[in-house]
């Protein structure tokens, strides 16, 4: 397309729209004045017969909506011409290294989270992938491990598969994918997340705190995000593995999850009995902690994480376009099938590991920077380093009061730079009003990166959770599998804005994004356009058409879908039990 500017004067229920293109953006004046960036943009077309043209966007005012405009274009032969011409520029910047018209698997959990997730997909997902040219294979999921299943034997010719859930059906997503009989090219389908489920941490990380909700916001990165190769972790028990992509747990923070599974009746208050339980009991987690550790300075961790940022925002401004590793090499005997890695660690391993003996009060470790809304846990971890973060509190080190007097910058994740200080945080990773330990510092926290850890429980009695499924409390060993699975991102990196340590206000902070939405743009045309004050209440379709603009369907808030999460969908306990062995 040349880089000049293009407009294009059509007229919606015989009023006047003129649209504008230019090298940053659309510009879409009716009675107000939209600004649209080509990430935004998911359908372009013009047909000649009928002189419409139309375009869809996803336009956020209070959160995202889908606008989709139908404008007429007059009968002169120029007007004609230059709306083709419009709509093919338009398409053309709209679907700049995207794939238009994804085909896509879709597992939607009818009992994730609040259980909206039928509707939210009906109402505010199907429209706009549809208006996207997307091909959609829909399935509702009937019952636990349903997901694995439906990965397990996938035909390996989608560009994405979504799950309309929470970050249950991801965990069982990938471990049907490492079960399938071709497992390395199944992993490298992109898996892109609509946050219905509970906790959503996965989207969080994705879409950052501001949009992670939003569910039109999501769909749009099912439409245009990018492949993004992510770090998971073999997790070994026995003579099982079984696939983690965020995050496991034990002692208090399984107990709160996995150990009130059977107070479901309590609705969120369960958590809230669970963490009072846990304070009065403070009871220490008799295990054996080893690793093979890569960095345990904090200040390195999060200078890589700011130079890492660093890195991907140059590399963005520079060329626009978002940074993005190169693609897994695949290449494999024609006759078989590339099988997952060899495992680099046994469970006998010693030599390089590190054993941490105290008593602690639980062990934390994942990956991705927020498990739910209200705990950015591991706040330097890194999609693809090779490493996991594990945080451990310490038993000893550690008083109540001290925990239940510092909780308030766990969303920022500020309890990573405390020192002598334990936090306690509302964690909505397991639920909205669940009250939870965060880790925090040098002296009753150890926050270290590894390679792979392990380990043994020294008693029978206690809880393991992996991406919150619950696994039996045996002994367990987790090693990095470097970029083995997919994703699809907006942006390339994981969206967390986490502060340096003497600078909360703003220095040194790592990756800002407040207020924004992926597509978010700020531009200006060259000509002066009037704008009209107008019509475009918030909504989650618009058609802006012949018959009129009004809003199709109400909106769905994200909170909603996320917020007041109760996590009454998890039937049985056991995502993580049936879903092993490669
Ligand atoms: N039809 C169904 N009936 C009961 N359970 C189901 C059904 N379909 C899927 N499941 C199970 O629901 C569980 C919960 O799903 P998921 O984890 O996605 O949501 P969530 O727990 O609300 O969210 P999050 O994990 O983000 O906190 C999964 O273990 C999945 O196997």
């Amino acid at each position: 397309m040349a880089e000049r500017e293009l407009t294009v004067d059509v007229t919606v229920s015989d009023k006047p729209v003129k649209i504008t293109l230019n090298k940053e953006g659309l510009w879409v004046v009716k009675q107000k004045t939209h600004e649209v960036s080509f990430q935004q943009v998911v359908a372009a077309e013009f047909h000649r017969e009928s002189r419409k043209l139309h375009i869809a966007y996803a336009y956020k005012e209070k959160q995202f909506s889908l606008v989709e405009l139908n404008g007429q274009v007059t009968e002169d032969e120029d007007a004609l011409r230059s709306a083709m011409e419009f709509a093919e520029a338009l398409h053309e910047k709209a679907y700049q290294g995207v794939k238009y018209g994804r085909r896509l698997k879709i597992l939607v959990n009818p009992h994730g989270g609040q259980g909206k997730g039928v509707i939210a997909f009906k109402k505010q997902v199907e429209p706009l992938l549809k208006a996207a040219g997307c091909t959609l294979d829909v399935s509702e999921t009937t019952h636990n491990g349903h997901a694995y299943d439906v990965a397990k034997s996938l035909e390996l010719n989608y560009d994405a598969v979504v799950t309309v859930s929470g970050d249950g059906l991801i965990h069982e997503v990938l471990n049907g994918f490492a079960n399938h009989k071709e497992p390395l090219k199944a992993l490298a389908i992109p898996v892109a997340p609509i946050p219905t489920g509970s906790g959503n941490g996965l989207s969080l990380n994705l879409l950052g705190l501001e949009n992670a909700f939003d569910i039109v916001n999501a769909a749009l990165n099912v439409v245009k995000g990018n492949p993004m190769q992510v770090d998971v972790f073999a997790v070994t028990q026995r003579d099982k593995r079984s696939i983690s992509f965020m995050s496991q747990a034990i002692g208090l923070m399984a107990d709160i999850d996995i150990g009130t599974e059977h107070l479901r009746w309590m609705g969120d208050t369960r958590f809230t009995y669970g963490v009072l339980k846990a304070m009065i009991k403070f009871k220490p987690c008799d295990v054996e902690l080893s690793y093979k550790g890569a960095e345990m300075d904090k200040e390195q961790m999060f200078n890589a994480l700011k130079a890492r940022h660093n890195a991907e925002d140059t590399l963005e401004s520079e060329t626009h376009v978002v940074s993005h590793p190169p693609a897994l090499n695949l290449a494999t005997d024609e006759d078989k099938p590339a099988s997952l890695p060899e495992l680099k660690y046994s469970m006998d391993d010693t030599e390089g590991w590190t054993t941490f003996d105290e008593k602690m009060l639980y062990l934390y470790a994942g990956k991705g920077p927020f498990v739910g809304r209200d705990l950015m846990a591991f706040p330097v971890s890194l999609p693809d380093d090779g490493l996991i973060d594990i945080c451990v509190q310490s038993h000893s080190k550690s008083s109540r009061l001290e925990i239940l007097g510092s909780f308030e910058g766990a969303p920022r994740g500020e309890q990573y730079w405390l020192d002598s200080v334990c936090v306690f945080a509302p964690l909505s990773s397991f639920t909205t009003n669940c009250l939870v330990y965060l880790p925090s510092s040098i002296s009753c926290i150890h926050y270290v990166k590894a390679s792979a850890y392990r380990v043994k429980p020294r008693t029978t009695k206690g809880c393991l959770s992996i991406d919150g499924e619950a696994f039996p409390f045996e002994p367990f060993q987790v090693e990095v599998l470097p970029r083995l699975a997919t994703l699809l991102s907006p942006h390339g990196y994981y969206v967390a804005d986490f502060h340096g340590p003497k600078d909360k206000k703003g220095k040194g902070k790592v990756k800002e994004q407040k207020g924004k939405g992926q597509g978010d743009v700020k531009m200006k045309p060259t000509t002066t356009l009037s704008t009209l004050e107008g019509d475009e209440a918030a909504s989650t379709t618009k058609a802006v058409d012949g018959e009129g603009d009004g809003a199709t369907v109400k909106p769905t808030t994200g909170g909603d879908a996320a917020t007041a999460a109760t996590k009454d969908a998890r039937e049985g306990e056991t995502g993580g039990k049936g879903l092993c062995c490669w």
